[in-house]
C-alpha cells in the first residue's frame, strides 16, 4: 500500500448540532489523486476543511504524516477581494513559507505559473478588478506555486472555460506525477475521471 499523507478516519462533523459528515474515512496517498463527489450540501467542502485542519471533527481523527505540507484552495474566497492585494503579489502569497525572504527561485516559480495559467499580464491588476475566472486562475496558481505534499481542492475550475480547465488538469498530472497527493472536491464527471479513486459522500 502507498504512504498516506494524510488521513481521515471515521470523521463525523455537525454545524451548531446539524450533523454534516458521519464517520467518513479518507486516505490522501502519495502520487495519487482523490476525488471527493456528492450534490450540493453533501459536506465537501467540509470534509477537506477537516483534511487542512481549518475544522476539527465531532468524532473521529485527522492524521496528518510528520512535516506534511497541504495546500488548500478554498471553494469561498470572496474575503480576499477586500484585500489591496495586486495579482502578483497574491500569487507570492503562496510563496511566504516562515520568515524569509522571498529568493530567486521564488521569483521565478511565481512567474512560471503565472504564464501557465495566462494572468502574467493581469500582474499589476488588484484582485477586486478581475473577472471571476481570472480571479480564481490566479488562486489557483498561490496554491500551485506551493511546494505541497498535499493539494487539497475544492471545485477548482467550475469557473473556468474549457481550454483554462484543461491547463489545470495538465497541472494536477504533474503534481501527481512528482508525487504530490491530490483531493479534489468536483462536480464534475470529465474531472473525477482523472482521479484514481473517489469518494461519494
Ligand atoms: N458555516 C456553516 N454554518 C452552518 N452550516 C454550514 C456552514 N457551512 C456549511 N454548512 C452546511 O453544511 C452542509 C455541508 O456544506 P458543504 O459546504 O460542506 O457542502 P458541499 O458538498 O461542499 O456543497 P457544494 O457542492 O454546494 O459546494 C450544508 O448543509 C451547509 O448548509
Amino acid at each position: 500500500m502507498s504512504s498516506a499523507l494524510l488521513t481521515a478516519d471515521d470523521v463525523s462533523f455537525r454545524y451548531a448540532g446539524t450533523p454534516v459528515l458521519h464517520e467518513v474515512s479518507v486516505r490522501a496517498e502519495a502520487g495519487s489523486m482523490l476525488a471527493v463527489t456528492g450534490p450540493n450540501g453533501s459536506g465537501k467542502s467540509t470534509l477537506l476543511h477537516l483534511l487542512a485542519g481549518v475544522e476539527q471533527p465531532f468524532s473521529g481523527r485527522v492524521h496528518r504524516a510528520p512535516a506534511v505540507r497541504i495546500a488548500l484552495l478554498p471553494q469561498r474566497t470572496s474575503d480576499m477581494d477586500a484585500l489591496p492585494l495586486t495579482v502578483t503579489e497574491c500569487v507570492r502569497i503562496g510563496r511566504f513559507t516562515g520568515h524569509r525572504r522571498l529568493t530567486r527561485h521564488d521569483h521565478t516559480s511565481v512567474r512560471k505559473i503565472m504564464e501557465r495559467l495566462e494572468i502574467a499580464h493581469l500582474g499589476r491588476r488588484r484582485l477586486r478588478e478581475l473577472s471571476g475566472g481570472q480571479r480564481q486562475r490566479t488562486l489557483i496558481a498561490q496554491t500551485f506555486v506551493q511546494d505541497a505534499d498535499v493539494y487539497l481542492l475544492d471545485e477548482p475550475t467550475a469557473a473556468l472555460d474549457a481550454s483554462t480547465r484543461r491547463h489545470v488538469h495538465d497541472l494536477l498530472g504533474e503534481k501527481v506525477r512528482a508525487g504530490a497527493s491530490i483531493v479534489i472536491a468536483s462536480h464534475d464527471a470529465e474531472e473525477s475521471a482523472l482521479a484514481d479513486r473517489s469518494l461519494a459522500l
